[in-house]
């Protein structure tokens, strides 16, 4: 895989140098942050005008976005997304969608708190029973760079739902305990709560909560089945040793990733 040389930054108005660039390579894995996402476009038409580029891989990597209705401010959030993901397959350009699910050390962070030492609630989301999906960001990153020269996942979308990385947060707190000898008391936020906050926070406030929502209330991550028509990472590479959930908590015992927050 080729890599640009060191005139590789810029910024996506600069076509005829978005254009030169993308002469240098093969694959092109987006991973713009929200309020970048139609900037998407700009690569689109830069690809196009490049005409060398072998796979496009535009910033997904989150629930799928073709198969879920969330609350509004995520559906506005996903509409963006799809807008991309319908231009890419208008323009020609090989693509591969991903759906990467939760990034794992960023949702543990989220949901488990494990660098505030001293805090004994953790807040659960709905009833903290609905099955959820965490993958490991460097699984994320394996899968995604098998896949870039995979004929199999050429103008398809990929699922990221290995067994071993379902669980939902009664579960991930009960593992999370026993790793660590703590115990927490569990603070429910009901559905109607996340409704609620989701209608009367400010945008981009009322994004996380529908996210919220639509993961750990309607969990629409599981809310289909993987056929034998849909690819899903796991299956396809089932010699790469996937991270386990039980895995990333031990991985946050010893070195814990730090705490991020997305851009909205
Ligand atoms: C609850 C907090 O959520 C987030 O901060 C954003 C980064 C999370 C996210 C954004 C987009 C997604 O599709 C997605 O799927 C699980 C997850």
């Amino acid at each position: 895989m080729r890599r640009p040389g060191d005139g590789g930054q810029g910024r996506v108005e600069e076509q005829e140098k978005l254009v030169s660039v993308l002469r240098e390579v093969d694959v092109v894995i987006c991973t713009l942050a929200y309020p970048q996402v139609l900037e998407q476009l700009k690569i689109i038409d830069a690809i196009k005008l490049a005409g060398n580029i072998k796979r496009f891989f535009p910033s997904d990597f989150g629930v799928e976005e073709d198969r879920v209705n969330p609350l509004k401010p995520f559906q506005v959030f996903l509409d963006k997304k799809r807008k991309i993901r319908r231009a890419t397959e208008a323009a020609g350009i090989p693509y591969t969608f991903v759906s990467a699910n939760c990034f794992g050390s960023y949702f543990a962070n989220y949901l488990l708190h494990p660098h505030d030492e001293n805090s004994t609630d953790i807040v659960v989301y709905g009833t903290g029973q609905v099955q959820a999906v965490l993958i490991y960001e460097e699984d994320i990153a394996v899968y995604t760079i098998k896949a870039a020269d995979d004929p199999r996942t050429c103008n398809r979308i990929i699922t990221y739902r290995p067994p071993e990385n379902i669980i939902s947060q009664l579960e991930l707190l009960s593992l999370w305990e026993k790793k660590t000898g703590r115990s927490f008391n569990r603070v429910y936020v009901s559905e109607e709560e996340l409704i609620n906050l989701s209608e009367s926070l400010p945008d981009p406030d009322n994004i996380p909560v529908s996210i919220v929502h639509s993961v750990f209330v309607k969990g629409e991550l599981m809310s289909f089945e993987i056929g034998e028509n849909d690819l899903e990472a796991s299956q396809l590479y089932p010699d790469h040793k996937n991270t386990s959930i039980d895995q990333l908590l031990d991985i946050f015992l010893v070195d814990p990733p730090k705490p991020a927050t997305a851009a909205f």
